[in-house]
């Protein structure tokens, strides 16, 4: 039996969604997720996406990482999977309950609250998150924050002349990061706006992350550095994160539907099978 998905992104940053709340799919593991994600010998994507029956929400979203890993928050994601449900949706994610409502200006995610207590970044020990004393080549002071998951930002006067190849992976897992990071480094251009590029956890260089875009207005929020509201450019394009006065964050931006697909799990070293719930 085939498996069918739909392949999704946010401003490029693109996603294979395998839909499994109607009917059970065989399990996907982290091999599965690295095989299918891979762009050379399968189908290829940032992140696996995987939609499961929620008693906590509407329904629940796993995400996986290009290369496997499991991990809490993927803002693109949630907008693509608000785009395919149409409706305002309550999402189930390892990083807490999300809303996602669409409306004629793109699809409007609400994040949560932002973390910045060393030990829920996490780091591996205790330190001032706001003003890091650390650095990596040129990459230094950052501020890290987290998002229902980690990253840590450098504010540069041109992230297109940061070697994110080379620096991106050595943050990335560094001892610090117990967990490993997200890295972003962003520059601010006015009170309300910024851009920023991301070497993603488990993934590399990106065209977005939504996540990434949500901790940098954060950290320049508390910085005083930016306003409230601003407009975050990145690769692939801009997305608008606020900070409410409650404290959340909402992430306003597209989400594009690129094309319906089918595999066979054997390709992936999946089992066969998969029944109606
Ligand atoms: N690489 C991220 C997950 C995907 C985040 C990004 N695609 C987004 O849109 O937020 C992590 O390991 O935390």
């Amino acid at each position: 039996m085939r498996i069918e998905f739909t392949k999704m992104h946010g401003l490029g940053n693109d996603f294979i969604v395998l839909d499994a709340r109607e009917r059970a799919l065989p399990p996907i593991d982290s091999a599965a997720a690295s095989a299918l994600a891979d762009r050379h010998t399968g189908i290829g994507c940032d992140q696996l996406i995987l939609l499961e029956p929620s008693s906590e929400g509407d329904f629940r979203m796993r995400i996986f990482n290009a290369d496997g890993s499991e991990v809490e928050a993927c803002g693109n994601a949630t907008r693509a999977v608000g785009l395919l449900h149409g409706q305002p949706a309550r999402i189930e994610t390892l990083g807490g309950l999300l809303h996602a409502s669409p409306s004629d200006s793109g699809i409007s995610v609400e994040m949560g609250k932002p973390r910045f207590d060393w030990d829920r970044i996490p780091l591996a020990y205790a330190m001032d998150t706001h003003s890091m004393p650390v650095g990596w080549d040129e990459l230094t002071d950052p501020i890290a924050v987290n998002v229902g998951n980690p990253h840590v930002i450098f504010f540069v006067a041109d992230p297109y002349a940061v070697e994110m190849d080379r620096l991106g992976p050595l943050i990335e897992t560094d001892p610090l990061f117990p967990e490993r990071i997200n890295v972003n480094v962003a520059a601010v251009t006015a009170r309300d706006a910024m851009t920023l590029r991301v070497w993603e956890r488990g993934a590399g260089l990106t065209r977005a992350c939504g996540t990434g875009a949500c901790a940098t207005a954060i950290g320049a929020m508390k910085r005083g550095l930016v306003d409230r509201r601003v407009t975050v450019t990145l690769p692939g394009g801009p997305l608008v994160i606020e900070w409410r006065e409650d404290g959340e964050i909402v992430m306003t931006g597209p989400a594009t539907e690129s094309f319906r697909g089918s595999f066979d799990p054997a390709d992936y070293g999946m089992p066969a099978g998969g029944t109606k719930v």
